[in-house]
């Protein structure tokens, strides 16, 4: 499933500028794609915006070249999943109860399950190593657990195209490493994956084209060795880089250098800190 964006602009209620200022993207069935920026570019409102979360000023979203106003709501829930950034969990629920509520878009007008729909969350638990944890409520569980059972709901849906907004976050790296192994494979596979992500070089690695956001804007959008000039990640970030290609991976590598900004927090007087007791 292809998402398509054309001259998409959002703009929150009382903001006087636009979170995303007239961006143009395709995201290619069956591709890995990311997108990166800096803190507060864009890249959840558009994920948002993607997925009819939000509603543009201006442009227009296609998903699967269809306009995204056409979709039956419970049809593109059958389609496309989305694990966004945050998520209360305000209701004691067990883990195997929540990755279920990935199937609702798939069950009956009784709204049963079938061996079909317990097959797809058994299979999510267990990619998401997470099956130990079936039985527990979800408001007990630590954050990098949560965010693997969060990705698990995404999966037992078995969508076309699964967007995901810094799905590994609060991951150790071997469950981060896991994580973006299944998500690659499942782009080889046929699904279309959009991933927000702060891990430049880790995004280098499995994605096959970076969008890069800044201030609303798209700055460069390619593939990895493309995107990733050591001038513009710099003026994007504001942070001085060096990018080199990592023997190991053969994929850019970005160096964040020594900045020119809190390099101490002793106070400003010129007086040490207090001793410690
Ligand atoms: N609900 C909202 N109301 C008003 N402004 C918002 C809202 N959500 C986001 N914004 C603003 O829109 C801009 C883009 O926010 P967005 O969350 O899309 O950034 P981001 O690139 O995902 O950031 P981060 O890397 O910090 O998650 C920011 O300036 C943010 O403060």
């Amino acid at each position: 499933m292809t998402f398509r964006a054309r001259e998409l602009t959002v703009r929150y209620p009382g903001s006087d500028r636009p979170a995303l200022d007239c961006v143009d993207l395709v995201v290619p069935e069956a591709s890995f794609y990311a997108v990166l920026g800096p803190n507060g570019s864009g890249k959840s409102t558009l994920m948002r915006a993607l997925l009819g979360a939000v509603k543009p000023e201006t442009g227009t979203v296609r998903i699967a070249d269809r306009p995204l106003a056409d979709w039956d709501r419970r049809a593109l829930a059958r389609h496309v999943g989305g694990v966004p950034q945050m998520e209360s969990m305000p209701f004691p629920v067990s883990v195997r109860d929540l990755v279920a509520m990935g199937r609702y878009p798939h069950l009956g007008a009784l709204g049963a399950e079938r061996p079909d729909d317990r097959t797809a969350v058994t299979h999510a638990l267990e990619h998401c190593e997470v099956s130990h944890l079936a039985e527990r409520d979800v408001q007990t569980l630590s954050g990098g657990e949560l965010q693997r059972v969060r990705i698990a709901r995404a999966l037992a849906q078995q969508p076309r195209a699964l967007a995901l907004d810094e799905p590994t976050a609060s991951l150790d790296i071997r469950h981060e490493m896991a994580i973006l192994q299944l998500l690659r494979g499942a782009a080889d596979e046929g699904m279309t994956v959009l991933l927000i992500t702060h891990h430049l070089d880790l995004a280098a690695r499995f994605a096959d084209r970076i969008l890069l956001l800044d201030r609303g804007r798209v700055v460069a959008e390619g593939p990895p060795e493309e995107v990733y000039d050591a001038a513009t990640l710099e003026a994007v970030y504001r942070w001085p880089v060096d990018v080199r290609v990592d023997p190991t991976t053969r994929s850019p590598r970005v160096i964040p250098l020594a900045g020119p900004v809190n390099r101490s927090v002793a106070p400003r007087d010129g007086h040490p800190p207090e001793p410690r007791p």
